[in-house]
């Protein structure tokens, strides 16, 4: 029996009806579906019963989170509620059954983009601090423990010169590359299905500029396969959606072959590591370094990381800064909306900027719908 569930209400006349399974920030989304007519419903964390009673039966829309599970249980409540439109308030969708989604034929929305740099800037700082130890200072510094500067206190890695490696150079990965690349002059190999040309185009350029300037190129190289990034870089971020193909990417095995120094990051999902092994490598090698944002059992940590001095960790927050999240909710928002509404998808989702520009009305689109090919739904002109 699900719990009853109190709801914050906008606009309660309102002749659409969408819910958001949790309060987000900012209010621009809230004003963008009341405008056109919705009645807005927001709750916090819930369960699979607890958003079934909240659709109740009738809902135009949902918005949701990526702790949620959306699979058949969820769509066809939503389905029979009336509803055809759902949007996460993330970039990924693993927590979503798209297969399901297209039997009631619900389109689902996520919202690229706009967290792009805020999640490369939290995998950049991840990646200094754990080079740099900073954590670590920071405690023994509370602690008291400070007598005085010695040669040997805190002494980490250097980055310049160094090579930072990159598993999954889409636009995350990309962004972090060029982060590392041009901040600390690393030099870049990484691994993805796809050829990153405008990346390899921006080190390129950047060589050329150092070389100019008296200055050592840096250099960049596509691996053949991920044991190369694995084995050869200093620093290696993981930027790969989760799927069948990145679960537990990083391994026992793929551990065994990276450097003892290195410096591992995981801003992707918790789950492209094991993190059991993690844990035991970490033990064995006190020189080598994490910094993680996700877990394989989130919020939980596996048994003995939180101990463990060579690791950094923080609770999901790489996509944390204002601008970003309350983008995220309008993006969401801006989905379910324009599904509700039959507007066509927006045509690229690497483009979203028209619909964060707070002073000019959104376009009518759906900014990025991820099924929308499978649901046949029209592409936008604009
Ligand atoms: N920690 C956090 O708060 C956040 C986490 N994320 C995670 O980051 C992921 C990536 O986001 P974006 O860069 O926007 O997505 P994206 O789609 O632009 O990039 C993902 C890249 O991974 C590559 N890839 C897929 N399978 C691979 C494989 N087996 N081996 C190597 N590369 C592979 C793809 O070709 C693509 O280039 C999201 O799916 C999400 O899970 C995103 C935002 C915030
Ligand atoms: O967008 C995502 O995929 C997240 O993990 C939260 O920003």
């Amino acid at each position: 029996m699900a719990k009853p569930v109190s709801i914050e209400v906008w606009n309660p006349h309102g002749k659409y009806r969408v819910v958001s399974t949790k309060p987000m920030p900012g209010t621009r989304w809230i004003n963008l579906l009341i405008e056109q007519g919705c009645r807005v419903e927001k709750k916090t964390i819930l369960s699979v019963e607890d958003i079934i009673a909240l659709i109740g039966d009738k809902c135009d829309g949902v918005i949701g989170q990526l702790t949620e599970d959306w699979g058949e249980t969820l769509f066809s409540a939503l389905s029979r509620a009336g509803g055809k439109a759902f949007s996460n308030m993330a970039v990924g969708y693993n927590n979503v059954d798209v297969n399901a989604a297209n039997k009631y034929g619900v389109a689902v929305g996520n919202t690229p983009g706009v967290l792009t740099e805020t999640t490369a800037e939290l995998a950049a700082s991840l990646s200094v601090s754990a080079a740099r130890r900073i954590v670590e200072a920071d405690e023994f510094m509370r602690a008291g423990l400070y007598d005085g500067w010695l040669p040997n206190l805190f002494v980490g890695n250097l980055l310049k010169g160094q090579t930072v490696g990159v598993i999954g150079a889409g636009r995350i990965g990309s962004a972090y590359a060029r982060m590392m690349v041009e901040g600390f002059k690393m030099n870049l190999i990484y691994y993805d299905l796809y050829q990153a040309t405008r990346l390899e185009k921006f080190v390129t350029a950047y060589a050329e500029f150092l070389k100019a300037n008296g200055e050592q190129p840096v250099t960049w190289k596509r691996a053949a396969s991920m044991d190369e990034v694995l084995r050869e870089a200093d620093v290696i971020s993981l930027h790969p959606i989760l799927d069948k193909t990145t679960y537990h990417l990083v391994n026992k095995e793929r551990l065994a072959i990276m450097k003892k120094e290195a410096v591992l990051v995981n801003c992707s999902r918790g789950p492209v590591i094991d993190e059991v092994a993690l844990v035991e490598h970490l033990k064995q090698n006190p020189m080598f370094r994490v910094g993680l944002d996700v877990f394989e059992d989130e919020p939980y940590m596996k048994p003995g990381l939180a101990d463990l001095k060579n690791a950094i960790v923080v609770p999901h927050i790489a996509s944390a800064s204002k601008w970003t999240r309350e983008g995220m909710a309008t993006l969401a928002a801006l989905n379910v909306l324009g599904k509700i509404k039959g507007y066509p998808i927006w045509s690229d989702p690497n483009r979203v900027e028209p619909f964060l520009n707070e002073n000019i009305p959104p376009p009518a689109a759906s900014p990025s719908i991820v099924n929308a090919k499978a649901l046949g739904l029209p592409v936008s002109r604009l």
